[in-house]
């Protein structure tokens, strides 16, 4: 089983050039990674990565952002926002630990993994990304939290990026412990 992470950094489109923006606007934009090789390789993500060894899921998630666009993060700042199960043929394949943060350094820039972009929530990608991925991501992005299992099957060895997405269940508003 692999463990990872999902980190989605967000800010308020109007807290650039607008004079009448206020530091309190909801954040309405996301970063998210056209990603280049790998899992998923083509499709939208948020930056991040599976873990090395002796590495929490947040230490993880701030190095996955750092090597993939550059911004720097406070794994203090990283708001846990879901646990996702994704089930291969019946076997647990990936879990993966999904975080937001409205705080960061830098500005973003492309590596040999990923093209980043600033996307208005509400022009999500959907269609180039995981199937699963607009059934909790708009519930993270709103804020709130989500512990979900998506269930795959594959022909033979077929990866799980070409697999058919078969059925899942989710659960929203759900607590973490502290420092997950
Ligand atoms: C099955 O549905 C998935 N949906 C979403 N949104 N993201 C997923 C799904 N399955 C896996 N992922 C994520 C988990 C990781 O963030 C990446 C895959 O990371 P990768 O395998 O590229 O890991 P790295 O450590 O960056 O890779 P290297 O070994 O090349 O360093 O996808």
């Amino acid at each position: 089983m692999i463990e990872a992470t999902l980190c989605f950094p967000m800010r308020s489109r109007s807290n650039g050039d607008d004079p009448t923006a206020s530091a309190d606007d909801a954040p309405d934009e996301v970063l998210l990674i056209e990603k280049r090789r790998g899992l998923g390789e083509g499709w939208y993500n948020g930056p991040g990565g599976k873990l090395e060894s002796a590495e929490t899921p947040r230490e993880c998630a701030v190095r996955e952002t750092r090597e993939e666009v550059g911004l720097g993060i406070d794994p203090a700042d990283l708001e846990k926002a879901g646990e996702l199960r994704f089930l291969l043929n019946g076997e647990e394949h990936t879990f993966c630990h999904v975080f937001r943060t409205t705080e960061f350094d830098g500005e973003p820039a492309a590596s040999a993994e990923a093209r980043p972009e600033w996307v208005p929530v509400e022009d999500v990608p959907y269609d180039q990304m995981w199937e699963d991925d607009r059934l909790w991501l708009p519930t993270v992005l709103e804020g709130e939290t989500v512990r979900g299992e998506f269930r795959f099957e594959a022909e033979g060895d077929e990866p799980l990026d070409e697999a058919e997405f078969v059925d899942h269940d989710l659960e929203t508003g759900v607590s973490f412990e502290a420092g997950d």
